[in-house]
């Protein structure tokens, strides 16, 4: 696991054809405490996905830092990041254990540990299929098992669960914190449901405006009781959307 220093001095989109240049951060601080769910909410378009993209080390077009700390005093160094995005982003002319040796070296080894995280996720028996013939429920499961295969000490997920009926994304978030029971990580999780927010979160962060500026900063420290209680969930849900204006 690794804590995560956000530090965006400015983040902006220059104008393209048609739209104005956008800045989406500017003097943006982000700590986020080793170990910790922490769900990001907020409207379409402030920057949620940005942000992954550069904790994630694609987007660099930014001024500022992203510091990461493994604890133990050996200085920064570079986490395991995963990274699931909203398309489960599966490879149509590979079989669904290639995919999800994707991230480990090529050899037998690999595909011993891709398997048995086909098997934690409750889909080995689909190991020798392609992703063309599962449902995208059994698509973003094989996402998981990527995302778990090469033990990230860091997570990003970009609304992973979307599209799902409401039965189907109950059945992934519990397998999901199942798969972080034996495996922690530091999980930086967007959504636009706060249910899902609720039911995950340690802690719930809502951006607003643009620049993005964080309205609300929210721990949830919640037993497994409390999360499931249908009562208490909605008293949350409630709050969450009085404190999200
Ligand atoms: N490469 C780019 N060039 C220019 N503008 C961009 C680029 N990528 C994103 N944007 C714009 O920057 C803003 C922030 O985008 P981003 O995808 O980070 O928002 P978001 O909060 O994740 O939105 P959503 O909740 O809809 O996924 C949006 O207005 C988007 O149109």
């Amino acid at each position: 696991m690794s804590a995560i220093a956000i530090d965006i001095g400015e983040k902006r989109y220059p104008a393209r054809a048609g739209a104005p240049a956008r800045d989406i951060f500017r003097a943006f601080r982000l700590d986020i405490a080793s170990g910790e769910f922490l769900v990001l909410l907020g409207a379409s378009g402030l920057g949620k996905t940005t942000l992954l993209n550069i904790v994630a080390g694609l987007d660099r077009e930014y001024r500022g830092t992203v510091r990461f700390d493994a604890g133990g005093g050996a200085g920064a160094v570079a986490p395991r990041i995963a990274y699931a995005f909203q398309n489960p982003r599966l490879l149509p002319w590979r079989t669904v254990l290639e995919n999800v040796a994707l991230p480990l070296p090529p050899g037998e080894e690999s595909r011993r540990r891709a398997l048995a995280m086909l098997e934690e996720v409750g889909l080995a028996e689909l190991a020798p299929a392609y992703p063309e013939r599962l449902s995208l429920g059994q698509q973003r499961r094989v996402a998981l098992a990527r995302a778990f295969v090469i033990e990230p000490e860091v997570l990003l997920m970009d609304e992973p669960f979307v599209s799902l009926d409401e039965a189907g994304a109950a059945r992934l978030r519990d397998l999901l914190r199942r798969l972080l029971a034996g495996r922690p990580a530091t999980v930086l999780f967007v959504t636009h449901d706060s249910r899902e927010a609720v039911e995950l979160a340690s802690r719930i962060v809502v951006l607003e405006g643009t620049p993005a500026r964080i309205a609300h900063d929210i721990g949830l420290h919640l037993s497994r009781e409390e999360r499931a209680a249908p009562g208490r969930l909605e008293e949350l849900r409630r709050a969450l959307a009085g404190a999200a204006g």
